[in-house]
């Protein structure tokens, strides 16, 4: 995974694959722009024609730890390597799995060269989920997710205190989301240390989600380029 990033997670806000392409090239446009990384965490079933399409990296929102054989609706690393994924977002607050199984998931996805985003809810498991050895941990509170009240503004001393808490695994980036809708909220999460941010109703809601990330983009870039 390049840092600094902006990860988008489509969740369930666009059900047209072909929207949702048209969404996924506008972005790829600002991306080669500004010269900023951005990933896309797309539903599985739009993985493939998105990651044939547009040369970002393509992540899951979740996978199953189903090994193969008799399991019916299984979305697995395998699966998603298959269609052309590059990771995965793990046990967000909105689709949590157990444990076990976010150890397992984590270890398969590092087998197969993949990238694990592993979500946590607060702060206080930071560290245990660095532990676990993800290529980065996000961190969001749920009460702000989708609240347009973000994180590194309204609680900027949990961005401040993961970053901190994230090093006990020197080689996992620390992502923050949950409410990041504008250009400072960007430049604020960048100032409090974060590698990158995840969004996404302020982009998914949008009528110019490619605009939006470009605000983000530029708070990432402008951020770089400051002494
Ligand atoms: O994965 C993304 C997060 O849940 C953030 O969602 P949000 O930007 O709508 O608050």
């Amino acid at each position: 995974m390049r840092t600094p990033i902006v990860i988008v997670n489509f969740k369930l806000y666009e059900i047209s694959i072909a929207r949702a392409l048209d969404i996924s090239k506008s972005i790829e446009q600002v991306s080669r722009k500004l010269g900023v990384e951005v990933a896309l965490a797309v539903p599985a079933t739009m993985i493939r024609e998105i990651s044939s399409n547009v040369s970002l990296p393509i992540y899951a929102q979740h996978v199953d730890d189903d090994q193969l054989g008799a399991h019916t609706g299984s979305i697995t690393p395998e699966l998603i390597k298959e269609a052309g994924a590059r990771g995965t977002l793990l046990n967000h607050s909105e689709r949590r799995i157990r444990l076990d199984q976010v150890a397992n998931v984590i270890e398969r996805l590092s087998s197969l060269g993949m990238d694990s985003v592993l979500c946590v809810d607060r702060r206080e498991l930071v560290a245990p989920a660095a532990l676990m050895g993800p290529t980065a941990v996000l961190v969001e509170p749920p009460e702000l997710i989708g609240s347009g009240r973000s994180v590194s503004k309204v609680r900027p001393e949990i961005v401040s205190e993961s970053v901190k808490a994230v090093k006990v695994n020197q080689s996992v980036r620390l992502i923050v989301g949950a409410g990041i809708s504008t250009y400072e909220d960007v430049i604020k999460a960048m100032e409090l240390g974060a590698d990158g941010v995840g969004a996404a109703s302020a982009v998914m809601k949008s009528n110019s989600p490619a605009s939006v990330v470009e605000e983000f983009a530029k708070a990432i870039r402008d951020r770089r380029l400051a002494p």
